[in-house]
């Protein structure tokens, strides 16, 4: 339940990465020895994670920030496919397995509903490695006589097929290259990481990324670089609602494209060291956004933008090149009575109209943070239900929220409202 109309100042601290996180805790297993990730964000899907290691043998010892993960009695058993339904992220232990033992069974990944997610290029890159990979029954299967690095083309940036392939090739022969590789600031962070292992890269952070395969990978500790989306959805919110809101813990610079996007709607931003201070304005015009690959504006941000523009004054058109159905929210923020209309992979926003609140329901992860956003300027109260995607990707939402002067709580629903919710 959100309650609208309140003004938000304060910090907010930002926790560690989701996206490099996810990819973290499989690479670990690719280690002979402990590896230990800190900076870790309190999220589901790291819960989840690192319940998956612990069913394949992995001593897991989960303190707070901290995971110390022990690979040296995991074995590659097929991976269940409950636990791995429940993210997208779990398809990160198909190259870490196919990596450490030449051989995986899992079933295809979940996630957020963004439409089609196919995952050609993990296997492709797979198979130009030396795997053998089938898909039986909803389970993938990886095997490899012996993994050999070779040159991969990805035909489609994807940051999941760039990961992937990385931790594969961390452990094949030879060298690994990947042309047309994702440059996302997690990239850097895996890279650093298998680095520290003692495998050899180069060029991440670019869209040619070199590998050179180890057979023994040390063990390391290495700190998970701030989560640029979550700093993004405290920065679009101290823009629909901040007098003076400080986002801390953060690196300005992977920030960038979100930050002229709303300095262009007229919203001050001021970056420090480590941190942004967000000064927002009554007076919020309304600016076109396209989405792109890294260092362009970032889908994951697409959706809480779109309840910003909703407030902004004029016409905005969101174009979402990445995922280009991923537009569940819109009808919910219509609820509310915003004037929105989608046309293929874009939205058209006609800003500035009062929103009441509704009951709705958040379809993924970031239509969530996007109807929290609404919630929080909308007159009266928000109903949001299906919160348990917020809790896959946000640390501490309502609390972080609440520290900043927002009204908003969580109620448990009665099993007749679960069942409502389930059938709609
Ligand atoms: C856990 C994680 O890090 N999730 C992020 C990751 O998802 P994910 O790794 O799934 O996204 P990708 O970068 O792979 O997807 C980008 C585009 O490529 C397409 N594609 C991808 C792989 C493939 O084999 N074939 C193919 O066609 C996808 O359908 C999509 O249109 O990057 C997305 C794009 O920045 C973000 O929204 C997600 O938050
Ligand atoms: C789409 C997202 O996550 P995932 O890829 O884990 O579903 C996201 O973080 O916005």
């Amino acid at each position: 339940m959100v309650e609208g109309g309140h003004a938000l100042s304060g910090q907010v601290h930002i926790s560690g990465a989701k996206n490099s996180a996810v990819a973290l805790i499989p690479a670990a297993i690719l280690s002979d020895y402990p590896v230990t990730v800190d900076n870790l964000p309190l999220i589901s899907d790291v819960e989840i994670l690192s319940d998956l290691l612990q069913y394949i043998g992995a001593d897991v010892d989960l303190n707070g920030e901290a995971i110390t993960i022990d690979p040296r009695e995991i074995s590659p058993m097929p991976l269940p496919n409950g636990h791995v339904k429940k993210m997208r992220a779990s398809y990160y232990m198909m190259g870490a397995m196919l990596g450490k033992f030449k051989e995986a069974e899992i079933g295809l990944p979940g996630g957020c509903n963004l439409g089609p997610r196919p995952i050609d290029q993990h296997i492709k890159g797979f198979e130009a490695l030396g795997a053998f990979v089938s898909n039986e029954q909803g389970s993938i299967y990886l095997r490899a006589n012996e993994l050999r690095g070779a040159r991969i083309y990805l035909d489609v940036v994807s940051v999941g097929a760039t990961i992937n392939i990385m931790l594969a090739a961390a452990r094949a022969k030879g060298r690994t290259v990947i042309e047309n590789a994702a440059k996302e600031p997690e990239i850097i962070d895996v890279a650093t990481i298998l680095s520290s292992m003692g495998a050899v890269i180069k060029g991440a952070g670019t869209d040619v990324i070199r590998i050179e395969g180890i057979e023994e990978l040390q063990g390391c500790a290495h700190t998970i670089i701030p989560d640029r989306i979550e700093a993004g959805t405290y920065m679009i919110t101290a823009a629909t609602m901040g007098r003076e809101v400080t986002i801390e813990n953060i690196i300005p610079d992977h920030l960038e494209s979100l930050t002229a996007k709303l300095q262009e709607m007229g919203v001050e931003v001021v970056a420090k060291d480590d941190a942004m201070v967000v000064r927002s304005h009554t007076n919020l015009k309304g600016v076109d956004i396209k989405t792109l690959v890294h260092p362009g504006f970032p889908t994951d941000l697409q959706q809480p933008a779109t309840a910003l523009l909703a407030k902004a004054n004029g016409t905005s058109i969101i174009t979402d090149t990445i995922y280009n159905a991923r537009f569940k929210h819109i009808d919910e923020l219509r609820r509310m009575g915003a004037d929105i209309k989608v046309e293929g992979r874009s939205a058209m926003v006609n800003g500035g109209i009062k929103l009441e609140g509704a009951r709705v329901k958040a379809s993924d992860l970031r239509a969530g943070a996007s109807l929290v956003i609404a919630g929080l300027f909308a007159e009266g109260i928000t109903e949001i239900s299906g919160v348990h995607h917020i809790d896959r990707g946000y640390e501490a939402f309502e609390d972080k929220l609440i520290g900043l002067g927002a009204r908003l709580w969580r109620e448990e629903m009665t099993d007749e409202e679960q069942e409502q919710l389930k059938s709609s």
